[in-house]
């Protein structure tokens, strides 16, 4: 019983029997579990207010003006005034030093009223990203990116864990239960993704193999996985020849692409053959993107309950 999800079961539930009448994959509608996660993030929020007059805070830092960016950016704080908490929104020059971010980040640490601090990721090249992120208070690292956090996870203690592998890891569980002992491939060793995805299902008793540009033959590695998680960034690299039958496909890639003066959001999967092959799979959009967020708010939620010497928030932790 992982306490995650249990709406979002029933309507997968209800959607197999159609997906398997026409030989397709299942979709993990991340769209429709994130918004339940959004609605468990809401009532935490309400019952803080009243039994502890709290409101839980985000801070997002963003610099510079890259467009897709601030499309995340204003989605987090839309997101974060809708469940009933504080946003609070740092936008600075892409010229920022590195010393004047640093200074943000530490008066960020020391706000009573922020719990979770983010820094929205790239940041421009003057700037040590490592240093910044390793400035953040650990306990407010609500992207888990800090290297004390990175080192709980992988030493098996009480960590904030990075978003979008958390909302990876609560479709799993969701739609196969128990992942113990299955074969799990992650296709990527990014710090953001690859890598603590690949210790969150070693976690879960899975058997894990990180593959990534170098690995030799890897749709013979790919072809073992009961789990693939693929996080590289290039549209379409896995087809469906590249998959067991029956595998399910977390498909964490947003690649923008343009067809004419449109643009498209595709995932690092192509969707219209691994769905043939697949047992279950995420569509991108509506996927994996919606459940990062929804992470971000349930993160918040638990840093802003640790800080205050609050039990856990039920079913927004691992
Ligand atoms: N410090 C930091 N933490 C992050 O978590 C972080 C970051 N930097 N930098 C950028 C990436 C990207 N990211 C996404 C979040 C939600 C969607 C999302 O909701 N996508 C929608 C589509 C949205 C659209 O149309 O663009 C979907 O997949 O359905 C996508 C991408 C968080 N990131």
């Amino acid at each position: 019983m992982t306490g995650i999800g249990t709406e979002s079961s029933a309507m997968e539930s209800a959607r197999m029997t159609q997906s398997e009448a026409a030989g397709e994959a299942i979709l993990l509608d991340g769209k429709a579990f994130a918004a339940t996660i959004r609605t468990r993030v809401a009532d935490h929020v309400s019952r803080l207010a009243a039994d502890h007059g709290i409101v839980p805070g985000l801070a997002v830092v963003l610099v510079g003006e890259d467009p897709a960016s601030q499309v995340y950016v204003r989605m987090k704080g839309k997101q974060t005034r809708e469940a009933g908490m504080a946003s609070f929104e740092h936008r600075l020059d892409a010229t920022v030093s590195q010393a004047d971010l640093l200074d943000l980040v530490r008066q960020l640490n020391v706000d009573p009223a922020v719990h979770g601090i983010l820094v929205q990721l790239p940041l421009p090249e003057q700037v040590d990203t490592g240093a910044v992120l390793d400035a953040i208070d650990p306990a407010k690292d609500v992207d888990g990116f800090h290297v004390s956090n990175v080192g709980r996870l992988g030493a098996g203690q009480k960590a904030m864990v990075p978003c979008t592998p958390l909302g990876c890891l609560m479709l799993l569980r969701d739609h196969l239960g128990s992942l113990s002992g299955l074969d799990a491939v992650v296709l990527g060793r990014s710090n953001i993704v690859g890598k603590p995805m690949a210790q969150l299902l070693l976690r879960e008793s899975c058997t894990v193999t990180i593959a990534h540009s170098r690995t030799r033959d890897l749709a013979e590695v790919t072809r073992r996985a009961d789990i693939l998680v693929a996080a590289v960034g290039r549209p379409g690299m896995v087809t469906g020849d590249m998959l067991k039958p029956g595998a399910t496909v977390i498909d964490v890639g947003i690649n923008r692409i343009t067809e004419g003066d449109a643009t498209r959001l595709v995932g690092d999967c192509d969707f219209a053959s691994c769905r043939e092959v697949a047992g279950a799979i995420t569509p991108v959009p509506g996927g994996v993107g919606p459940m990062t967020i929804a992470c971000l708010l349930a993160n918040t939620i638990t840093a802003c309950c640790r800080a205050n010497g609050l039990a856990e928030p039920e079913g927004l932790t691992l």
